[in-house]
């Protein structure tokens, strides 16, 4: 099977930082401009637009000072305009040396934005390119609104091929601007260009307004170009660019014909701190980087997995340096919940699986995500549960906070089988629920033991929003002791601690 490669450009600092509110500095740019180039290993990068700021400037110049020492710097690219050399002038002082110049690929964009005529355009076009070639600067050229040129104006478009395919130009870029085309549009206008200029470099750069960049840029590959624009995560204008781990992962999977060297293992890496640099959070059901994408939510998932892995496709989570995970909640099961306790080296008997499976379906019922690291903590909680036989059980209650008044409770708890019922008030609602306790166990002369200390946290390492820990320490004459209580809602937490202390004095 014939092989042929493909170019992969990666333009997340140039157009990817045309996402609404995003902006790289000069230091971020570099230390993507390293991982992209040398990890990931993409063929070329795009990485500002030339005089925009002065920040810009610094960002390209410390980029190519790097890339010139390592031997990239043909890998470099900037995006440039038609305006008499003042581009190339930026870019030569910013030490760049491959320009893609920005041009119209559409009548209705050169009539109505330029207000020029296709002669005049190629004219100033070709004075640039010759002003490049002297100054030793690479020239790739963008046809803007090439796909509406290629729908409402196909005649001025290969008007325009015609005269760039005679100029000293390495690439001609042919960008979806507007993320507007069909697959089969995709297709057909490609395979029409490469069959006219077979001998000519054709880049597609992809937009995803209707969600169809991959598609685009799969149709486009069959078609024959050389060369895909991408971005990390999909950023860019608008609904974004093509994103760059799921073409890779398709080209990978469904396309044995092409070959692109980008190093699937470093795609979760720069996805991440692609993020974390823009705040631009990826959404979890992200294909190949999302949160998600790789957690087996139903049970019946994960006990597949144990048996021939059944619910397993190709996108194994170790190939882009992630792992699979099985989530905890309602719809989990028991088989969800032994895969996390393997990992966590814990084990449980059959009937303590059955109660820490009742109580994360109790809070996944509240709508709440436990975390594999929220585990230890509910197994302790309801094993400890059940160490406890209870005296004392809590059995109602019922808390107000409103403005102007103060917290009160009304409780009702069972001592040895009888019951007892108070109100009081306090400065929050558990201090009106310990003063509630606190008269009814008067009313009996017994002494509570003293609250010396409180406090309250998320289970460590969790970010779920399942859990809140209450770990109370008590003094009576004899001794100091400490309870805990673990709820999803933080007094609840508190009265859950307190309940078991009210069992232990
Ligand atoms: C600026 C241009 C090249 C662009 O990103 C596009 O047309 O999509």
């Amino acid at each position: 099977m014939a092989q042929r490669s493909v170019e992969i450009m990666d333009t997340t600092l140039r157009d990817g930082e045309q996402t609404s509110g995003v902006s790289f500095s000069s230091s971020e740019k570099l230390t993507l401009a390293k991982l992209l180039l040398e990890e990931l290993q993409v063929d070329r990068i795009e990485v500002a637009s030339a005089r925009v700021s002065d920040g810009e400037f610094t960002a390209v110049k410390n980029i190519t000072e790097w890339a010139e020492t390592e031997g990239h710097l043909d890998r470099v690219e900037v995006l440039t305009f038609v305006d008499k050399g003042v581009s190339l002038n930026w870019m030569e002082q910013s030490g760049a040396k491959v320009q893609n110049l920005l041009t119209k690929g559409s009548l209705n964009h050169l009539t109505h934005q330029l207000k020029k005529t296709p002669e005049e355009h190629f004219k100033e076009i070709a004075e640039v390119i010759a002003q490049a070639e002297s100054m030793g600067i690479t020239t790739n050229v963008y046809l803007e609104d090439w796909s509406n040129g290629m729908r409402n104006s196909p005649d001025y478009v290969f008007e325009f091929l015609d005269f760039l395919t005679q100029q000293p130009v390495k690439r001609i870029l042919l960008p979806d601007t507007l993320g507007i085309l069909t697959h089969q549009e995709a297709f057909s206008f490609i395979h029409q260009i490469i069959k006219k200029y077979p001998n000519s470099h054709f880049d597609f750069h992809g937009h995803n307004d209707y969600d169809l960049s991959v598609a685009n840029v799969m149709e486009a590959l069959k078609a024959g170009c050389h060369g895909l624009h991408l971005t990390v995560n999909g950023m860019g204008e608008r609904a974004g660019n093509a994103p760059l781990a799921s073409v890779v992962a398709v080209i990978n999977d469904f396309m044995p014909k092409i070959t692109i060297g980008v190093k699937e293992s470093s795609l979760y890496k720069v996805s991440k701190l692609v993020s974390a640099f823009t705040g631009f959070g990826i959404p979890y059901n992200k294909p190949i980087v999302g949160d998600n994408v790789f957690t087996q939510t139903a049970g019946i998932h994960a006990d597949g997995d144990s048996k021939k892995n059944l619910y397993f496709n190709d996108l194994l989570p170790e190939r882009f340096g992630r792992k699979r995970k099985y989530a905890l909640g309602k719809t989990s099961g028991k088989a969800n919940i032994q895969k996390n306790l393997q990992e966590l080296g814990l084990t449980l008997n059959d009937e303590e699986l059955k109660k820490v499976t009742e109580r994360i379906i109790e809070l996944g019922d509240k709508k709440e995500r436990v975390t594999k690291e929220d585990l230890p903590f509910i197994i302790s909680d309801v094993l400890d549960s059940e160490l406890h036989p209870k005296r004392v059980i809590v059995k109602s209650y019922v808390l107000t906070h409103s403005k102007g008044l103060k917290p009160s409770t009304t409780l009702s708890i069972e001592i040895d089988g009888k019951t007892y019922e108070e109100n009081a008030q306090g400065d929050g609602q558990f201090d009106a629920f310990i003063n509630a306790l606190k008269k009814i166990y008067q009313k009996e002369k017994v002494a509570l033991p003293k609250l010396v200390d409180y406090a309250v946290r998320i289970p460590p390492g969790s970010n779920s929003d399942a859990l809140c820990e209450t770990i109370i320490t008590w003094q009576t004459e004899e001794k100091d002791f400490t309870t805990r209580g673990l709820d999803s809602d933080q007094t609840v937490s508190a009265i859950k601690a307190t309940e078991k202390m009210l069992n232990l004095f």
